[in-house]
């Protein structure tokens, strides 16, 4: 029936998804020469709706659930994606197969005028679109002036180059991996933002059914980053946080310890909530359920209850 050389990925359009289903394609034929990898562009709902900041779009999966329905459908055989969209759980048939070497899994702060954070003056206006983002700085901050922003990398960019923003705040992967680093003046270290769950990797979907994909997917599973982000998405998968609450989560390993810090921030109290815990690498999954646990009972349980309650008013 299909064609056992061919591969077909599905991707959305932006130029970073662009690029990460590019990446996907040479480390595939560069293991399996003589495979035959197709890209196929699908647009999805996260990509439609781009005048509302996302956490209020409401849905955990806006990115992926069109690409999902291809892969089902059989149109493509593997979807290739930010694991920061990714949601927790996969629909019926389709399952996680590998998730590839981490980029920088920072933040960054692009801004044409000031050299860091600390050095933006009172009453900066600052560009972001996640909760996370904009509760840690209010945290930090509370005189700084916050305000959505939306739209792919480069718009976001775009944005800050036209004097919209003083600065803007992105992930560091996205724009490295776009060569977009131009306007950045600080990398946030994770003392400082840390950063969502997933940040700076990339995962593929594919058929819970499909043998030959995962066969041929193998090769590209990377050992260290699948641990730190199984960490990370057990503790968001116990919190039910998609990437548009302010929870953050990242773990780091060294020999076979693995450390994972989480937190939770309240969107306009400025008040945070972290922690962090250590143990062998095998335990991730079981570390990333502990400390969400560990960070409900410690006050962030009432900060996401209070973030929930206020999404369904609005
Ligand atoms: N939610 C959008 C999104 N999904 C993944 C990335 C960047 C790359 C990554 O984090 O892996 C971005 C843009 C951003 O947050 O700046």
């Amino acid at each position: 029936m299909s064609d056992p050389q061919l591969v077909r990925i599905g991707t959305r359009g932006s130029a970073l998804a662009v690029w990460q289903a590019e990446w996907v394609k040479s480390q595939l034929q560069a293991h399996h020469p003589g495979i035959i990898v197709e890209l196929e562009l699908i647009k999805t709902k996260g990509d439609k709706i781009l005048d509302v900041p996302l956490a209020k779009v409401g849905g955990k999966g806006l990115f992926v659930k069109e690409l999902e329905e291809a892969m089902l459908d059989g149109r493509v055989d593997l979807a290739v994606h930010s694991m920061k969209d990714v949601p927790a759980e996969f629909p019926d048939g389709l399952m996680l197969g590998p998730i590839l070497k981490r980029e920088d899994p920072r933040d960054a702060l692009l801004s044409i005028h000031y050299q860091s954070l600390a050095e933006l003056p009172q009453g900066a206006l600052i560009g972001s679109s996640s909760l996370r983002r904009q509760s840690q700085i209010k945290a930090k901050r509370p005189d700084l002036r916050l305000d959505w922003l939306r739209g792919n990398v480069g718009t976001r960019i775009q944005k800050l180059v036209e004097g919209q923003f003083d600065a803007i705040i992105l992930a560091a992967a996205g724009v490295k991996r776009l060569g977009l680093t131009e306007h950045v003046v600080q990398y946030l270290e994770p003392e400082e933002m840390l950063p969502a769950v997933g940040q700076g990797a990339v995962g593929i979907e594919h058929r819970v059914d499909d043998a030959r994909i995962a066969t041929l997917l193998a090769p590209l599973y990377h050992k260290e980053t699948h641990s730190c982000v199984t960490a990370e998405r057990a503790f968001l998968a116990k919190l039910e946080g998609g990437c548009q609450v302010p929870i953050a989560g990242y773990a780091t390993l060294h020999e076979d310890t693995l450390t994972l810090r989480g937190l939770v921030a309240e969107v306009e109290g400025g008040r945070v909530v972290q922690a962090q815990c250590q143990g062998p690498r095998a335990d991730a999954y079981r570390m990333g359920q502990q400390l969400a646990t560990q960070l409900l009972e410690a006050g962030g349980g009432a900060i996401l209850q209070a973030v929930y309650n206020q999404d369904t008013l609005s």
